[in-house]
Protein backbone atom coordinates (compact mmCIF):
# COMPACT_ATOMS: atom_id res chain seq x y z
CA UNK A 1 0.00 0.00 0.00
CA UNK A 2 2.75 2.15 -1.33
CA UNK A 3 1.97 5.73 -1.17
CA UNK A 4 4.07 9.33 -1.95
CA UNK A 5 5.85 10.88 1.25
CA UNK A 6 5.79 14.02 1.18
CA UNK A 7 7.16 16.42 4.18
CA UNK A 8 5.97 20.13 2.82
CA UNK A 9 7.27 23.13 4.30
CA UNK A 10 5.77 26.33 2.68
CA UNK A 11 6.37 29.89 3.17
CA UNK A 12 3.99 31.88 2.64
CA UNK A 13 5.41 35.04 1.65
CA UNK A 14 8.44 34.04 0.16
CA UNK A 15 7.25 31.25 -1.68
CA UNK A 16 10.76 29.74 -2.11
CA UNK A 17 11.45 25.89 -1.37
CA UNK A 18 13.09 26.27 1.78
CA UNK A 19 14.59 23.19 1.99
CA UNK A 20 15.01 19.04 0.08
CA UNK A 21 15.65 16.46 1.75
CA UNK A 22 14.71 13.35 -0.61
CA UNK A 23 11.95 11.47 -1.80
CA UNK A 24 9.76 8.70 -0.15
CA UNK A 25 7.58 6.20 -0.86
CA UNK A 26 4.83 5.16 2.44
CA UNK A 27 3.58 8.17 3.76
CA UNK A 28 2.56 11.75 2.91
CA UNK A 29 3.30 14.53 5.47
CA UNK A 30 2.95 18.31 5.41
CA UNK A 31 4.09 20.75 7.27
CA UNK A 32 4.01 24.65 7.08
CA UNK A 33 6.17 26.85 7.90
CA UNK A 34 4.31 30.06 9.49
CA UNK A 35 6.79 32.94 9.18
CA UNK A 36 5.12 34.84 12.04
CA UNK A 37 6.39 33.06 15.56
CA UNK A 38 8.97 30.28 14.78
CA UNK A 39 12.64 30.13 13.76
CA UNK A 40 13.34 28.22 10.57
CA UNK A 41 15.65 26.68 12.67
CA UNK A 42 13.33 25.39 14.79
CA UNK A 43 11.79 23.89 12.14
CA UNK A 44 14.26 21.87 10.27
CA UNK A 45 15.34 20.63 13.43
CA UNK A 46 11.93 19.05 13.77
CA UNK A 47 12.06 17.49 10.48
CA UNK A 48 15.08 16.19 10.28
CA UNK A 49 13.89 14.49 13.90
CA UNK A 50 11.08 12.98 12.08
CA UNK A 51 13.26 12.67 9.04
CA UNK A 52 16.02 10.38 11.00
CA UNK A 53 13.15 8.79 13.26
CA UNK A 54 11.32 7.37 9.69
CA UNK A 55 14.54 6.62 8.26
CA UNK A 56 15.65 4.56 11.48
CA UNK A 57 12.77 2.46 11.47
CA UNK A 58 11.99 2.19 7.62
CA UNK A 59 13.12 3.17 4.06
CA UNK A 60 10.77 5.87 3.85
CA UNK A 61 12.63 9.44 2.94
CA UNK A 62 11.81 12.63 3.64
CA UNK A 63 10.91 15.73 0.98
CA UNK A 64 10.87 18.52 2.11
CA UNK A 65 9.53 21.35 -0.29
CA UNK A 66 7.37 24.44 -0.38
CA UNK A 67 3.95 24.88 -1.25
CA UNK A 68 1.08 27.88 -1.36
CA UNK A 69 -0.65 27.93 2.40
CA UNK A 70 -3.86 27.63 0.54
CA UNK A 71 -6.13 29.09 3.39
CA UNK A 72 -8.98 29.84 1.82
CA UNK A 73 -11.28 30.15 4.13
CA UNK A 74 -15.13 28.69 2.64
CA UNK A 75 -18.34 28.91 4.92
CA UNK A 76 -19.34 25.70 5.68
CA UNK A 77 -22.91 24.69 6.94
CA UNK A 78 -22.21 21.17 8.27
CA UNK A 79 -22.00 21.17 11.82
CA UNK A 80 -19.01 20.26 14.55
CA UNK A 81 -19.82 18.68 17.96
CA UNK A 82 -17.66 19.74 21.20
CA UNK A 83 -19.22 19.17 24.28
CA UNK A 84 -20.30 22.42 26.26
CA UNK A 85 -17.70 22.08 28.86
CA UNK A 86 -14.98 22.12 26.56
CA UNK A 87 -16.26 24.84 24.59
CA UNK A 88 -16.78 27.36 27.59
CA UNK A 89 -12.87 26.14 29.20
CA UNK A 90 -11.44 26.86 25.39
CA UNK A 91 -13.42 29.99 25.35
CA UNK A 92 -12.44 31.57 29.06
CA UNK A 93 -8.83 30.03 29.31
CA UNK A 94 -7.75 29.40 26.15
CA UNK A 95 -6.31 26.06 25.24
CA UNK A 96 -2.91 25.58 27.28
CA UNK A 97 -5.16 25.66 30.49
CA UNK A 98 -7.68 23.15 29.23
CA UNK A 99 -7.46 19.90 31.80
CA UNK A 100 -5.58 17.36 30.23
CA UNK A 101 -6.65 14.67 33.08
CA UNK A 102 -9.92 13.25 32.83
CA UNK A 103 -12.60 12.52 35.64
CA UNK A 104 -15.16 9.65 35.74
CA UNK A 105 -17.44 9.94 38.63
CA UNK A 106 -19.73 6.78 39.74
CA UNK A 107 -23.58 7.50 39.94
CA UNK A 108 -25.51 6.22 42.96
CA UNK A 109 -28.34 7.58 45.02
CA UNK A 110 -26.67 10.65 46.03
CA UNK A 111 -26.17 11.95 42.14
CA UNK A 112 -28.90 10.08 40.08
CA UNK A 113 -31.58 12.93 39.28
CA UNK A 114 -31.06 14.46 36.17
CA UNK A 115 -30.14 17.59 38.24
CA UNK A 116 -27.32 16.16 39.79
CA UNK A 117 -25.88 14.54 36.65
CA UNK A 118 -26.36 17.87 34.97
CA UNK A 119 -24.28 19.58 37.46
CA UNK A 120 -21.72 16.67 37.64
CA UNK A 121 -21.48 17.18 33.29
CA UNK A 122 -20.72 21.08 34.38
CA UNK A 123 -18.35 19.80 37.18
CA UNK A 124 -16.13 18.09 34.11
CA UNK A 125 -17.72 14.75 34.46
CA UNK A 126 -16.11 12.76 31.38
CA UNK A 127 -17.39 9.28 32.48
CA UNK A 128 -20.56 8.51 34.30
CA UNK A 129 -19.81 5.09 36.30
CA UNK A 130 -22.58 3.14 37.15
CA UNK A 131 -21.94 -0.21 38.96
CA UNK A 132 -23.55 -3.63 38.31
CA UNK A 133 -22.96 -4.34 42.57
CA UNK A 134 -25.31 -2.15 43.40
CA UNK A 135 -29.48 -1.08 42.29
CA UNK A 136 -31.49 -2.78 39.96
CA UNK A 137 -31.31 -2.97 35.98
CA UNK A 138 -34.55 -0.65 35.86
CA UNK A 139 -32.93 1.99 37.97
CA UNK A 140 -29.26 1.66 35.65
CA UNK A 141 -31.64 2.32 32.82
CA UNK A 142 -32.98 5.33 33.98
CA UNK A 143 -29.18 6.80 34.76
CA UNK A 144 -28.28 5.97 30.92
CA UNK A 145 -31.39 7.92 29.65
CA UNK A 146 -30.64 10.88 31.77
CA UNK A 147 -26.96 10.96 30.49
CA UNK A 148 -28.22 10.68 26.86
CA UNK A 149 -30.83 13.09 27.65
CA UNK A 150 -28.25 15.93 29.19
CA UNK A 151 -26.28 15.18 25.91
CA UNK A 152 -28.72 15.83 23.51
CA UNK A 153 -30.41 18.19 25.40
CA UNK A 154 -27.72 20.32 26.41
CA UNK A 155 -24.74 20.05 24.42
CA UNK A 156 -22.19 17.61 26.63
CA UNK A 157 -20.64 14.39 25.51
CA UNK A 158 -21.04 12.11 28.55
CA UNK A 159 -19.65 8.75 28.40
CA UNK A 160 -20.89 5.55 30.08
CA UNK A 161 -18.87 2.73 31.58
CA UNK A 162 -20.79 -0.18 33.36
CA UNK A 163 -18.67 -1.39 36.11
CA UNK A 164 -19.90 -5.78 36.22
CA UNK A 165 -20.35 -7.06 39.73
CA UNK A 166 -17.69 -10.26 39.06
CA UNK A 167 -18.03 -13.30 41.34
CA UNK A 168 -15.96 -12.62 44.50
CA UNK A 169 -17.37 -13.16 47.69
CA UNK A 170 -19.45 -9.97 49.40
CA UNK A 171 -21.82 -9.33 52.31
CA UNK A 172 -25.79 -8.72 51.01
CA UNK A 173 -27.53 -5.83 51.36
CA UNK A 174 -27.97 -4.86 54.98
CA UNK A 175 -32.07 -5.19 54.82
CA UNK A 176 -32.49 -1.58 53.13
CA UNK A 177 -29.97 0.01 55.77
CA UNK A 178 -27.25 2.38 53.84
CA UNK A 179 -24.64 1.52 56.30
CA UNK A 180 -24.42 -0.57 59.34
CA UNK A 181 -21.83 -0.18 62.19
CA UNK A 182 -19.96 -2.88 63.39
CA UNK A 183 -18.08 -2.05 67.12
CA UNK A 184 -15.25 -3.52 68.67
CA UNK A 185 -15.94 -6.80 70.06
CA UNK A 186 -18.97 -7.31 68.94
CA UNK A 187 -19.94 -11.38 67.63
CA UNK A 188 -21.50 -10.85 64.13
CA UNK A 189 -23.02 -13.68 62.17
CA UNK A 190 -22.22 -14.36 58.23
CA UNK A 191 -24.64 -16.44 56.67
CA UNK A 192 -24.86 -18.38 53.51
CA UNK A 193 -28.89 -18.99 54.79
CA UNK A 194 -31.63 -16.88 53.06
CA UNK A 195 -33.39 -14.51 55.55
CA UNK A 196 -36.47 -13.06 54.15
CA UNK A 197 -36.49 -9.38 53.87
CA UNK A 198 -35.51 -8.70 57.61
CA UNK A 199 -32.09 -9.66 58.40
CA UNK A 200 -31.75 -10.53 62.22
CA UNK A 201 -29.08 -8.12 64.54
CA UNK A 202 -25.73 -8.34 63.71
CA UNK A 203 -26.07 -10.75 60.37
CA UNK A 204 -24.35 -10.65 57.63
CA UNK A 205 -25.89 -12.28 54.66
CA UNK A 206 -22.44 -13.83 52.44
CA UNK A 207 -23.23 -14.55 48.51
CA UNK A 208 -20.66 -17.41 48.18
CA UNK A 209 -22.36 -20.71 48.89
CA UNK A 210 -19.04 -22.42 49.72
CA UNK A 211 -18.21 -19.65 52.38
CA UNK A 212 -18.65 -21.56 55.76
CA UNK A 213 -16.80 -24.64 54.27
CA UNK A 214 -13.92 -21.81 52.51
CA UNK A 215 -13.36 -20.40 56.32
CA UNK A 216 -11.44 -21.58 59.66
CA UNK A 217 -11.73 -20.95 63.19
CA UNK A 218 -8.87 -17.84 63.71
CA UNK A 219 -9.26 -16.32 60.13
CA UNK A 220 -9.22 -13.00 59.52
CA UNK A 221 -12.38 -11.38 57.70
CA UNK A 222 -11.85 -8.20 56.28
CA UNK A 223 -14.81 -6.71 54.77
CA UNK A 224 -13.92 -4.02 52.11
CA UNK A 225 -9.83 -4.53 52.52
CA UNK A 226 -10.00 -4.02 56.05
CA UNK A 227 -12.20 -1.10 56.73
CA UNK A 228 -13.38 -3.58 59.04
CA UNK A 229 -11.89 -6.58 60.67
CA UNK A 230 -13.24 -9.56 62.13
CA UNK A 231 -11.89 -13.29 63.50
CA UNK A 232 -13.60 -16.08 62.93
CA UNK A 233 -14.25 -17.54 65.88
CA UNK A 234 -17.02 -20.01 65.31
CA UNK A 235 -18.49 -22.26 62.96
CA UNK A 236 -22.38 -23.62 63.43
CA UNK A 237 -23.45 -25.16 60.09
CA UNK A 238 -23.98 -22.42 57.59
CA UNK A 239 -23.31 -19.56 60.43
CA UNK A 240 -19.93 -18.18 60.81
CA UNK A 241 -19.50 -16.46 64.10
CA UNK A 242 -17.06 -13.56 64.14
CA UNK A 243 -15.64 -11.24 66.53
CA UNK A 244 -14.90 -7.83 65.42
CA UNK A 245 -11.28 -6.32 65.96
CA UNK A 246 -11.24 -3.59 63.79
CA UNK A 247 -14.62 -1.34 64.45
CA UNK A 248 -16.00 0.39 61.23
CA UNK A 249 -18.89 0.95 58.80
CA UNK A 250 -20.09 -2.28 56.93
CA UNK A 251 -21.72 -1.19 53.82
CA UNK A 252 -24.11 -2.75 51.22
CA UNK A 253 -22.33 -5.65 49.51
CA UNK A 254 -18.88 -4.82 50.56
CA UNK A 255 -16.55 -7.18 49.52
CA UNK A 256 -15.17 -9.60 51.85
CA UNK A 257 -11.73 -11.33 51.74
CA UNK A 258 -10.37 -13.76 54.35
CA UNK A 259 -6.72 -14.16 55.60
CA UNK A 260 -4.71 -17.33 57.02
CA UNK A 261 -1.31 -16.60 58.49
CA UNK A 262 -1.14 -13.34 56.72
CA UNK A 263 -1.86 -14.22 53.32
CA UNK A 264 -4.82 -14.33 51.38
CA UNK A 265 -6.86 -17.23 51.04
CA UNK A 266 -8.07 -17.80 47.62
CA UNK A 267 -8.02 -21.58 46.45
CA UNK A 268 -11.70 -21.87 46.55
CA UNK A 269 -13.30 -18.68 44.92
CA UNK A 270 -10.30 -18.67 42.09
CA UNK A 271 -12.73 -21.10 41.02
CA UNK A 272 -15.61 -18.87 40.67
CA UNK A 273 -15.29 -17.66 37.08
CA UNK A 274 -14.87 -13.91 35.89
CA UNK A 275 -17.93 -12.90 34.66
CA UNK A 276 -20.34 -14.45 36.42
CA UNK A 277 -24.48 -15.50 34.95
CA UNK A 278 -25.46 -12.65 36.25
CA UNK A 279 -22.60 -10.60 35.14
CA UNK A 280 -23.54 -12.09 31.42
CA UNK A 281 -27.03 -10.64 31.79
CA UNK A 282 -25.91 -7.38 33.33
CA UNK A 283 -23.58 -7.14 29.64
CA UNK A 284 -26.01 -8.21 27.45
CA UNK A 285 -28.33 -5.15 29.35
CA UNK A 286 -24.88 -2.91 28.71
CA UNK A 287 -24.58 -3.84 25.06
CA UNK A 288 -28.51 -3.06 24.50
CA UNK A 289 -28.33 0.57 26.24
CA UNK A 290 -24.82 1.20 24.24
CA UNK A 291 -22.80 2.02 26.75
CA UNK A 292 -19.26 3.13 26.02
CA UNK A 293 -17.45 1.16 28.21
CA UNK A 294 -17.54 -2.14 30.26
CA UNK A 295 -15.26 -2.42 33.23
CA UNK A 296 -14.99 -6.27 34.15
CA UNK A 297 -14.12 -6.85 37.35
CA UNK A 298 -11.06 -9.26 38.91
CA UNK A 299 -9.86 -10.05 35.78
CA UNK A 300 -7.40 -12.96 36.09
CA UNK A 301 -6.37 -13.36 32.39
CA UNK A 302 -6.39 -12.13 28.99
CA UNK A 303 -8.57 -15.10 28.04
CA UNK A 304 -12.54 -13.93 29.07
CA UNK A 305 -11.30 -10.25 27.76
CA UNK A 306 -10.86 -12.00 24.79
CA UNK A 307 -13.76 -13.97 25.12
CA UNK A 308 -15.80 -10.53 26.22
CA UNK A 309 -14.48 -8.94 23.32
CA UNK A 310 -15.62 -11.67 20.66
CA UNK A 311 -19.06 -11.93 22.73
CA UNK A 312 -19.62 -7.99 21.64
CA UNK A 313 -18.08 -8.22 18.50
CA UNK A 314 -20.55 -10.21 17.56
CA UNK A 315 -23.63 -8.76 19.42
CA UNK A 316 -23.07 -5.18 19.15
CA UNK A 317 -23.44 -3.77 15.78
CA UNK A 318 -20.46 -1.49 15.34
CA UNK A 319 -19.21 -3.66 18.43
CA UNK A 320 -17.53 -0.30 19.50
CA UNK A 321 -17.93 -0.79 23.45
CA UNK A 322 -14.72 -0.26 24.69
CA UNK A 323 -13.47 -3.22 27.81
CA UNK A 324 -11.26 -2.04 30.23
CA UNK A 325 -9.82 -4.49 32.99
CA UNK A 326 -9.93 -3.68 36.79
CA UNK A 327 -6.67 -4.64 38.27
CA UNK A 328 -7.94 -6.09 41.44
CA UNK A 329 -6.27 -8.98 42.27
CA UNK A 330 -3.08 -11.15 43.03
CA UNK A 331 -3.72 -13.08 39.42
CA UNK A 332 -4.16 -10.13 37.42
CA UNK A 333 -0.92 -8.19 38.69
CA UNK A 334 0.27 -11.62 37.43
CA UNK A 335 -0.40 -11.35 33.91
CA UNK A 336 -0.70 -7.75 33.78
CA UNK A 337 0.92 -7.13 30.39
CA UNK A 338 -1.23 -9.86 28.12
CA UNK A 339 -4.45 -8.52 30.10
CA UNK A 340 -3.04 -4.87 29.25
CA UNK A 341 -2.37 -5.64 25.75
CA UNK A 342 -5.90 -7.56 25.44
CA UNK A 343 -8.01 -4.99 26.52
CA UNK A 344 -8.90 -1.45 25.48
CA UNK A 345 -7.67 -0.01 28.93
CA UNK A 346 -7.37 -0.59 32.79
CA UNK A 347 -8.42 0.59 36.08
CA UNK A 348 -6.03 0.48 38.97
CA UNK A 349 -9.18 -0.69 41.77
CA UNK A 350 -7.40 0.51 44.62
CA UNK A 351 -10.32 -0.63 46.68
CA UNK A 352 -10.19 -4.26 45.82
CA UNK A 353 -6.53 -4.58 45.21
CA UNK A 354 -5.75 -3.53 48.73
CA UNK A 355 -7.43 -5.97 50.25
CA UNK A 356 -5.64 -8.77 48.10
CA UNK A 357 -1.94 -7.26 48.71
CA UNK A 358 -0.82 -5.31 51.51
CA UNK A 359 -1.74 -2.10 51.74
CA UNK A 360 2.31 -0.78 51.56
CA UNK A 361 2.30 -2.54 47.95
CA UNK A 362 -0.69 -0.12 46.45
CA UNK A 363 1.63 2.58 45.74
CA UNK A 364 3.86 0.53 43.20
CA UNK A 365 1.12 -1.29 41.86
CA UNK A 366 -0.54 1.45 40.95
CA UNK A 367 2.83 3.21 39.35
CA UNK A 368 3.36 0.00 37.44
CA UNK A 369 0.03 -0.58 36.41
CA UNK A 370 -0.27 3.06 34.91
CA UNK A 371 3.61 2.81 33.22
CA UNK A 372 2.68 -0.35 31.67
CA UNK A 373 -0.77 1.11 30.41
CA UNK A 374 1.00 4.04 28.68
CA UNK A 375 3.53 2.29 27.05
CA UNK A 376 1.01 -0.04 25.38
CA UNK A 377 -1.17 3.04 24.74
CA UNK A 378 -3.99 2.11 26.96
CA UNK A 379 -6.10 4.56 28.98
CA UNK A 380 -5.53 3.64 32.72
CA UNK A 381 -7.94 5.02 35.47
CA UNK A 382 -6.89 5.34 39.15
CA UNK A 383 -9.86 4.59 41.46
CA UNK A 384 -10.58 4.15 44.96
CA UNK A 385 -10.88 6.29 47.99
CA UNK A 386 -9.21 9.37 46.47
CA UNK A 387 -11.02 11.31 48.40
CA UNK A 388 -13.27 9.30 50.72
CA UNK A 389 -13.34 11.59 53.55
CA UNK A 390 -15.20 13.80 51.49
CA UNK A 391 -18.06 10.83 51.87
CA UNK A 392 -18.65 12.89 54.83
CA UNK A 393 -16.80 15.97 54.66
CA UNK A 394 -16.78 19.28 52.15
CA UNK A 395 -13.26 19.78 52.67
CA UNK A 396 -10.66 16.83 51.60
CA UNK A 397 -7.61 16.17 53.84
CA UNK A 398 -4.34 16.96 52.52
CA UNK A 399 -2.88 13.18 52.33
CA UNK A 400 -6.19 13.06 49.87
CA UNK A 401 -5.02 15.70 48.05
CA UNK A 402 -1.65 14.51 47.67
CA UNK A 403 -2.84 10.99 46.31
CA UNK A 404 -4.70 12.63 43.93
CA UNK A 405 -1.81 15.10 43.03
CA UNK A 406 0.34 11.69 42.72
CA UNK A 407 -2.07 10.14 40.42
CA UNK A 408 -1.95 13.24 38.31
CA UNK A 409 1.79 13.65 38.32
CA UNK A 410 1.96 9.68 36.99
CA UNK A 411 -0.01 11.30 33.81
CA UNK A 412 -2.77 8.77 34.25
CA UNK A 413 -5.55 9.36 31.85
CA UNK A 414 -8.15 9.11 34.37
CA UNK A 415 -9.69 9.48 38.25
CA UNK A 416 -12.24 8.11 39.40
CA UNK A 417 -15.06 9.04 42.20
CA UNK A 418 -16.77 5.97 43.41
CA UNK A 419 -18.91 6.62 47.21
CA UNK A 420 -17.73 10.27 47.09
CA UNK A 421 -20.05 11.07 44.41
CA UNK A 422 -22.48 7.98 44.36
CA UNK A 423 -23.59 8.13 47.77
CA UNK A 424 -21.75 11.23 49.58
CA UNK A 425 -22.94 14.21 50.89
CA UNK A 426 -20.81 16.63 48.71
CA UNK A 427 -20.53 14.79 45.05
CA UNK A 428 -19.61 18.12 43.02
CA UNK A 429 -17.36 19.57 45.75
CA UNK A 430 -15.49 16.05 45.20
CA UNK A 431 -15.16 16.47 41.31
CA UNK A 432 -14.22 20.18 41.98
CA UNK A 433 -11.60 18.94 43.84
CA UNK A 434 -10.60 16.78 41.27
CA UNK A 435 -10.62 19.05 38.60
CA UNK A 436 -8.94 22.09 40.89
CA UNK A 437 -6.03 19.30 41.56
CA UNK A 438 -5.46 18.21 38.20
CA UNK A 439 -5.48 21.78 36.50
CA UNK A 440 -2.55 22.79 39.43
CA UNK A 441 -0.65 20.13 39.03
CA UNK A 442 -0.52 19.88 35.31
CA UNK A 443 0.29 23.70 34.70
CA UNK A 444 2.94 23.48 37.51
CA UNK A 445 4.44 20.13 35.31
CA UNK A 446 4.12 22.00 32.09
CA UNK A 447 5.75 25.05 33.56
CA UNK A 448 8.66 23.25 35.70
CA UNK A 449 9.15 21.37 32.08
CA UNK A 450 9.21 18.60 33.94
CA UNK A 451 9.33 15.93 30.95
CA UNK A 452 9.78 12.61 32.24
CA UNK A 453 12.56 10.19 30.60
CA UNK A 454 9.60 7.91 29.61
CA UNK A 455 11.53 6.40 26.22
CA UNK A 456 8.14 5.03 24.77
CA UNK A 457 8.88 1.72 23.52
CA UNK A 458 7.39 1.23 19.72
CA UNK A 459 4.48 -0.97 19.77
CA UNK A 460 3.26 -0.50 16.01
CA UNK A 461 2.63 -4.52 14.46
CA UNK A 462 2.94 -2.81 10.74
CA UNK A 463 4.42 -0.82 8.70
CA UNK A 464 1.63 1.81 8.38
CA UNK A 465 1.07 2.02 12.03
CA UNK A 466 4.87 2.18 12.74
CA UNK A 467 4.32 4.99 10.71
CA UNK A 468 1.32 6.47 12.38
CA UNK A 469 3.37 5.99 15.75
CA UNK A 470 6.25 7.95 14.47
CA UNK A 471 4.49 10.90 13.18
CA UNK A 472 2.85 11.20 16.60
CA UNK A 473 5.86 10.83 18.56
CA UNK A 474 7.70 13.83 16.12
CA UNK A 475 4.13 15.76 16.41
CA UNK A 476 4.34 15.66 19.79
CA UNK A 477 8.12 16.79 20.10
CA UNK A 478 7.83 19.46 17.62
CA UNK A 479 4.65 20.69 19.13
CA UNK A 480 7.16 21.18 22.52
CA UNK A 481 9.76 22.11 20.87
CA UNK A 482 7.49 25.12 18.98
CA UNK A 483 5.11 25.81 22.03
CA UNK A 484 2.20 25.51 19.27
CA UNK A 485 -1.07 25.96 20.67
CA UNK A 486 -3.01 22.72 20.29
CA UNK A 487 -2.55 19.95 18.13
CA UNK A 488 -5.03 18.71 15.77
CA UNK A 489 -5.28 15.40 14.96
CA UNK A 490 -8.15 13.92 12.39
CA UNK A 491 -8.92 10.67 12.97
CA UNK A 492 -11.51 7.70 11.57
CA UNK A 493 -11.12 4.82 14.45
CA UNK A 494 -8.93 7.19 17.25
CA UNK A 495 -6.01 5.33 17.16
CA UNK A 496 -3.56 8.07 16.31
CA UNK A 497 -5.40 10.35 18.76
CA UNK A 498 -4.52 8.09 21.23
CA UNK A 499 -0.79 7.85 19.96
CA UNK A 500 -0.74 11.36 20.49
CA UNK A 501 -2.27 11.46 23.60
CA UNK A 502 0.46 9.07 24.25
CA UNK A 503 2.94 11.14 24.10
CA UNK A 504 1.19 13.68 26.86
CA UNK A 505 2.16 16.76 25.15
CA UNK A 506 2.45 20.24 26.74
CA UNK A 507 -0.61 21.54 24.76
CA UNK A 508 -3.98 20.13 24.66
CA UNK A 509 -4.93 17.40 21.45
CA UNK A 510 -8.31 18.15 19.66
CA UNK A 511 -9.28 15.01 18.07
CA UNK A 512 -11.75 15.06 15.56
CA UNK A 513 -13.67 12.21 14.20
CA UNK A 514 -16.71 11.85 12.25
CA UNK A 515 -18.17 8.90 14.68
CA UNK A 516 -20.10 9.69 18.14
CA UNK A 517 -19.16 6.76 19.68
CA UNK A 518 -15.29 6.88 19.32
CA UNK A 519 -15.81 10.92 20.12
CA UNK A 520 -17.07 9.59 23.06
CA UNK A 521 -14.55 6.49 23.68
CA UNK A 522 -11.82 9.71 23.25
CA UNK A 523 -13.29 11.04 26.79
CA UNK A 524 -11.22 8.71 28.59
CA UNK A 525 -7.86 10.00 27.28
CA UNK A 526 -5.65 12.12 28.64
CA UNK A 527 -5.15 16.03 26.81
CA UNK A 528 -7.71 14.74 23.88
CA UNK A 529 -10.66 17.21 23.35
CA UNK A 530 -12.81 14.93 20.86
CA UNK A 531 -14.96 17.10 18.47
CA UNK A 532 -17.57 15.04 15.87
CA UNK A 533 -17.05 16.25 12.62
CA UNK A 534 -17.65 14.96 9.32
CA UNK A 535 -14.75 14.15 7.18
CA UNK A 536 -13.63 14.13 4.07
CA UNK A 537 -10.53 12.49 2.41
CA UNK A 538 -9.46 15.77 1.14
CA UNK A 539 -7.15 17.23 4.76
CA UNK A 540 -7.22 20.78 2.99
CA UNK A 541 -11.15 20.74 3.40
CA UNK A 542 -11.07 19.38 6.51
CA UNK A 543 -8.46 21.67 7.84
CA UNK A 544 -10.14 24.73 6.24
CA UNK A 545 -13.61 24.19 7.45
CA UNK A 546 -11.88 23.35 11.06
CA UNK A 547 -10.52 26.66 11.40
CA UNK A 548 -13.70 28.26 9.94
CA UNK A 549 -16.10 26.65 12.19
CA UNK A 550 -13.90 27.05 15.48
CA UNK A 551 -13.20 30.70 14.71
CA UNK A 552 -16.79 31.03 14.35
CA UNK A 553 -17.63 29.61 17.78
CA UNK A 554 -14.86 31.64 19.53
CA UNK A 555 -12.78 28.41 20.41
CA UNK A 556 -9.67 29.43 17.96
CA UNK A 557 -8.75 32.81 16.12
CA UNK A 558 -6.20 33.43 13.18
CA UNK A 559 -2.78 33.18 14.28
CA UNK A 560 -3.10 30.92 16.82
CA UNK A 561 0.14 28.27 15.63
CA UNK A 562 -1.38 24.75 16.11
CA UNK A 563 0.02 20.90 14.70
CA UNK A 564 -2.67 19.04 12.17
CA UNK A 565 -1.93 15.41 11.98
CA UNK A 566 -4.42 13.07 10.27
CA UNK A 567 -4.63 9.05 9.72
CA UNK A 568 -6.48 9.40 6.38
CA UNK A 569 -2.92 10.97 4.56
CA UNK A 570 -0.37 10.20 7.73
CA UNK A 571 0.77 13.62 7.22
CA UNK A 572 1.49 16.28 9.93
CA UNK A 573 1.20 20.12 8.73
CA UNK A 574 2.68 23.18 11.12
CA UNK A 575 0.40 26.06 10.50
CA UNK A 576 -1.30 29.33 11.79
CA UNK A 577 -4.62 29.91 11.73
CA UNK A 578 -5.49 32.13 8.76
N1 LIG B 1 -26.28 2.18 42.13
C1 LIG B 1 -26.04 2.32 43.42
N2 LIG B 1 -27.05 2.23 44.32
C2 LIG B 1 -26.82 2.35 45.64
N3 LIG B 1 -25.61 2.55 46.19
C3 LIG B 1 -24.57 2.64 45.37
C4 LIG B 1 -24.72 2.52 43.95
N4 LIG B 1 -23.49 2.62 43.39
C5 LIG B 1 -22.65 2.81 44.39
N5 LIG B 1 -23.26 2.82 45.59
C6 LIG B 1 -22.68 3.03 46.91
O1 LIG B 1 -21.41 3.67 46.80
C7 LIG B 1 -20.38 2.90 47.38
C8 LIG B 1 -19.10 3.03 46.58
O2 LIG B 1 -19.30 2.69 45.24
P1 LIG B 1 -18.31 1.75 44.47
O3 LIG B 1 -18.69 1.79 43.05
O4 LIG B 1 -16.90 2.06 44.81
O5 LIG B 1 -18.73 0.31 45.04
P2 LIG B 1 -18.02 -0.88 45.73
O6 LIG B 1 -19.14 -1.61 46.39
O7 LIG B 1 -16.87 -0.43 46.53
O8 LIG B 1 -17.55 -1.84 44.53
P3 LIG B 1 -16.33 -1.78 43.48
O9 LIG B 1 -15.26 -2.62 44.03
O10 LIG B 1 -16.91 -2.35 42.24
O11 LIG B 1 -15.95 -0.36 43.32
C9 LIG B 1 -20.95 1.48 47.41
O12 LIG B 1 -20.39 0.75 48.43
C10 LIG B 1 -22.44 1.72 47.63
O13 LIG B 1 -22.68 1.92 48.99
C1 LIG C 1 -13.18 0.35 41.70
C2 LIG C 1 -13.07 -0.96 42.31
O1 LIG C 1 -13.69 -1.90 41.88
C3 LIG C 1 -12.18 -1.14 43.43
O2 LIG C 1 -11.41 -0.23 43.75
O3 LIG C 1 -12.19 -2.22 44.00
K1 LIG D 1 -18.04 -3.52 40.39
MG1 LIG E 1 -13.56 -3.62 43.13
Amino acid sequence: MAQALHLFVSSPSSGQTLSKLSFSRQTCSFISYPERRIPFSVVRRSISAISSDLESSSSARVLVSDIGQGGVLSADSSAIEVDAVSEAELKENGFRSTRRTKLVCTIGPATCGFEQLEALAVGGMNVARINMCHGTREWHRSVIQSVRRLNEEKGYAVAIMMDTEGSEIHMGDLGGASSVKAEDGEIWTFSVRAFGSTLPERTINVNYGGFAEDVKVGDELLVDGGMVRFEVIEKIGPDVKCRCTDPGLLLPRANLTFWRDGSLVRERNAMLPTISSKDWLDIDFGIAEGVDFIAISFVKSAEVINHLKSYIAARSRDSDIAVIAKIESIDSLKNLEEIIQASDGAMVARGDLGAQIPLEQVPAAQQMIVQQCRELNKPVIVASQLLESMIEYPTPTRAEVADVSEAVRQRADALMLSGESAMGQFPEKALTVLRSVSLRIERWWREEKRHEAMELPDIASSFSDSISEEICNSAAKMANNLEVDAIFVYTKTGYMASLLSRCRPDCPIFAFTATTSVRRRLNLQWGLIPFRLGLTDDMESNLNRTFSLLKARGMIKSGDLVIAVSDMLQSIQVMNVP
